[in-house]
């Protein structure tokens, strides 16, 4: 039994020390020897202070009492020490013991602990705190945790979630949680409509793998309406910008075909000088475009870009516009007279886009401000010296104007200095591919969305269409067939582009009566052309409220030609 008991004493890891009445060492276990450093030294028998100096046990034999659980340093680790005397039958102390136990590591893990806490409610303040949404599920799909900015997104309550199936919360779209679960690879920029108000959101999600193991899935989502709103507003404030200054540049060309590189080429070279230049092309080629990037090419980029629309203005008004008016020079001239634009883009450049449009008088006063680098203020009898550079813009065939006595041939040569023809985008379709992506891009800001291509079948139907509005028309396409997408989607099909004139032309003779069939066969094409333009321009701005800006854009042409088409077919 006492060999029984030796080996029990041994294999524990308390350090454990007995002695007589004493003080003379029975039982030094090898746990004791170790924590004492006397392992190979024989102490059995030795007095117990001759072996371990500061030995209580003396103590515990004179007092008989019991010290229990003693913490106290012992070097560099931590002990807790329980001594004990021990008594005969009669109460008599024959001996002590003394009871020693390593809680070093106990008191690691402790702090580990305490640690691991703090860590802990850190977390769950950020967690609790941060303004993304955070959705957590296990390994098998089932929501763990949420937080309430998650709540205050999605509609949902925590108990909605935790416990069910993470599709739970998804009114539109795949869950990124199960994606992730699947792949065990992150996702990205997801777009999904969760909640009962199919609230729009933007959602991240990564794996959580906890040694080697996937334990689950952390999903952040963001409210895309907010981005959207932001994104509106940089807009706008884009818009204000683009009013105050020339906002493109030659980076903003896009094209590879030659005529129009060589047009790049002939502006990029002309914007160093003073030259005066004329852009020539169909509406929509890219003139205005053109005329910003000469602009900020120059010296005079820092100063004043003026645009004046010489079609939109009444023939009076653009006079008084371009060259100012003295106090007094007509009926609601106001007090002080005013600047007109060719002073306010004095040391600047001034765009005079549709230049063909200007009336005869005010085609001679042009010419002597060209010719004397002066303006003459409406009213006023001073001339006023000005340092303007002029680039003219015009889709008109100016020559056959001059023949009919429509324009005339001195201001032509004056403004005609560098003529640049910028080519309609039939005569470089191999451009559409990548002005569409150049679109997409630009619609991807503008609308918050992540469309990144076209599948070959909408290219080819881009390719076959006519583009009567040319760049514009097909800037205007783009961005509708994006609106037909749904949020996911993220290649513009051939289903997602707007009906093509083809399809509209086939529809309308689908809609028209035997009898309106009947009358069409009895009219020349010219006034059949006509009938379905107008109709069809009048439905146009019906569908827009007869907002003309928004109707030529649905027309894919300029809002010169519209208004010009309202004349023509007597619209109001
Ligand atoms: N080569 C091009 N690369 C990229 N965008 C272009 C290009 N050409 C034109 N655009 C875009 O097409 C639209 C129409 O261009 P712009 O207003 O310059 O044409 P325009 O010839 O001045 O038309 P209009 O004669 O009707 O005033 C603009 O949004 C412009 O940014």
């Amino acid at each position: 039994m006492k060999r029984e008991l030796e080996v029990i004493l041994d294999s524990t890891h308390d350090a454990m020390i007995a002695v007589d009445e004493k003080g003379i060492i029975t039982l030094f276990n090898k746990a004791g020897k170790k924590l004492t450093k006397h392992e190979g030294v024989e102490v059995i028998g030795k007095y117990i202070t001759e072996v371990i100096g500061n030995s209580r046990l003396p103590y515990i034999l004179k007092t008989g009492k019991s010290e229990l659980n003693r913490k106290q340093p012992l070097g560099d680790i931590s002990i807790v020490t329980n001594r004990m005397p021990v008594k005969d039958e009669r109460g008599k102390v024959i001996g002590a013991v003394a009871v020693f136990r390593d809680i070093t590591e106990v008191k690691e893990l402790a702090e580990e602990i305490t640690n691991l806490k703090e860590i802990q409610s850190m977390l769950q303040a950020i967690f609790h705190s941060t303004e993304d949404a955070i959705s957590v599920v296990d390994e098998k799909g089932i929501g763990v945790m949420v937080n309430p900015a998650y709540s205050k997104l999605s509609g949902l309550v925590e108990e909605q979630i935790i416990g069910k199936i993470c599709t739970v919360d998804i009114a539109e779209g795949e869950s990124i949680h199960l994606e992730v679960l699947k792949t065990k690879k992150p996702v990205k920029n997801a777009q999904l409509k969760v909640g009962p108000s199919r609230k729009e959101v933007l959602a991240d999600a990564a794996p959580m793998i906890v040694d080697g193991q996937l334990r689950g899935s952390v999903a952040v989502l963001k409210d895309l309406t907010e981005i959207k709103r932001l994104t509106s507003e940089l807009n706008q404030a884009k818009q204000i910008i683009r009013k105050l200054e020339a906002k493109y540049t030659f980076d903003d060309i896009i094209g590879e075909d030659e005529q129009l590189l060589s047009a790049i080429d002939r502006a990029k070279k002309t914007a160093i000088t003073p030259a005066t230049v004329l852009l020539r092309g169909e509406s929509g080629t890219g003139k205005e475009l053109f005329a910003h990037a000469i602009h900020n090419e120059s010296k005079r980029k820092y100063r004043q870009f003026v645009r004046v629309n010489c079609a939109a203005i009444s023939e009076n008004l653009l006079e008084s516009e371009l060259f100012g008016y003295e106090e007094g020079a007509f009926t609601g001239a106001i007090k002080g007279g005013r600047k007109g634009l060719f002073e306010q883009a004095n040391g600047g450049t001034i765009f005079l886009d549709e230049i063909g449009e200007i009336s005869l008088s005010t085609q001679v006063k042009l010419l002597r401000v060209l010719q004397e680098k002066e303006v003459v203020r409406v009213g006023a009898s001073i001339a006023i010296n000005i340092d303007v550079r002029v680039i003219a813009a015009t889709n008109l065939d100016l020559e056959r104007a001059i023949k009919e006595g429509r324009f005339r041939e001195d201001l032509y040569y004056r403004l005609n200095v560098i003529p640049i023809i910028i080519p309609p985008i039939r005569h470089h379709k191999k451009d559409i591919p990548l002005l569409a992506k150049h679109f997409i891009k630009k619609y991807n800001q503008e609308y918050g969305r992540f469309v990144q291509d076209l599948s070959p079948n909408a290219i080819k139907t881009l390719i076959h269409l006519d583009w009567a509005g040319n760049i514009r028309e097909l800037e205007n396409f783009i961005g509708r067939a994006m609106i037909n997408m749904k949020f996911n989607e993220m290649i513009i099909r051939s289903q997602h582009l707007p009906t093509t004139k083809g399809e509209i032309k086939k529809e309308f003779m689908q809609h028209i009566s035997f009898d309106e069939r009947k009358e069409i066969i009895n009219k020349t094409l010219e006034d059949v052309i006509n009938d379905h333009e107008k109709r069809y321009i009048l439905e146009v701005l019906e569908v827009y409220h007869d907002n003309k800006t928004e109707t030529a854009k649905h027309l894919g042409i300029s809002i010169r030609s519209l208004y010009y088409k309202l004349k023509k077919y007597n619209i109001e």
